[in-house]
């Protein structure tokens, strides 16, 4: 997979460079390209912001740069490479699930537009939508000052999920929200050495190497903390699901 973010902070992205993300880069499983947007500007200050058409607080991100840049990082594809999903981070998108994050780990090429201001000038999204699939993306229901952040959460939501990016094919399937038992799910609690810490031990179902009441033990406890933390996923569950659920442990 091929990877390109354009970005007025390219310093942000150094995280990509590090742990999951950068042991995939280094081995070759993940091509990230970070550009930085001023490369496209032809000012002596490299301005990519204007003042709001219609008023209002804040500034806007010019049409311009953007264009030259979108153009440039297309066009360095290769030839007769499917064109690239065009991932603009907004508090206004559709929400990121897991499933968004497995559809996106499914594409050979994403570009990311991590804004920042009041965001980009409409007609860019309006221009690249015309010819590239654009998803308008939001991480949560809270207001950060710039789509950097939501890029290297992204990222690394789909990173993880590309053939031999983790180590233990296995974590997949246990992931909160993934498919299969632990869908619609957040994760249980998890134990390690040394066997008392502080007076704390550990439950006796994991230590009684009886796989099945251990597998039933941890989705009763992931669906006890969803009831606590989620009770919004418990709703929106059918109940014959569960039910199957129950049957693959
Ligand atoms: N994704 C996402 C976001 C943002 C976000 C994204 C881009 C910009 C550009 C200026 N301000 C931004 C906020 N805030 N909260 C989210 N969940």
């Amino acid at each position: 997979m091929r990877i390109d973010v354009v970005t007025i902070f390219p310093e942000y992205l150094e995280p990509l460079n590090v742990s999951l993300v950068g042991k995939a880069r280094a081995r070759g499983q993940l091509d990230v390209r970070v550009h930085d947007l001023r490369e496209w500007t032809h000012d002596k200050h490299n301005t990519v912001d204007d003042t709001p058409y219609g008023g209002g607080p804040g500034m806007v991100m010019k049409p311009e740069p953007w264009g030259e840049a979108l153009d440039a990082v297309i066009e360095s594809g290769a030839q007769g490479e499917e064109l690239p999903v065009l991932v603009v981070p907004t508090p206004s998108g559709r929400p990121f699930t897991q499933e968004l994050a497995v559809e996106l780990s499914e594409k050979p090429w994403l570009v990311f537009t991590p804004a920042r201001y009041e965001g980009i000038d409409r007609r860019v999204i309006e221009e690249y939508g015309d010819r590239l699939d654009v998803r308008e993306v939001s991480i949560g229901d809270y207001v950060l000052a710039g789509g950097e952040a939501p890029v290297l959460v992204m990222v690394e939501a789909v990173a993880r999920l590309l053939p031999g990016v983790l180590g233990n094919a296995e974590s997949h399937r246990d992931d909160s929200f993934a498919p299969g038992a632990m869908a619609d799910l957040l994760e249980g609690p998890v134990y390690t050495k040394p066997p008392e810490w502080r007076g704390r031990g550990i439950p006796d179902v994991l230590l009684s190497g009886h796989h099945g009441k251990i597998a039933r033990w941890r989705r009763d406890e992931a669906f006890r903390r969803t009831v606590h933390n989620r009770p919004d996923l418990i709703e929106r569950a059918d109940p014959a699901a569960f039910d199957k659920k129950d049957r693959e442990i």
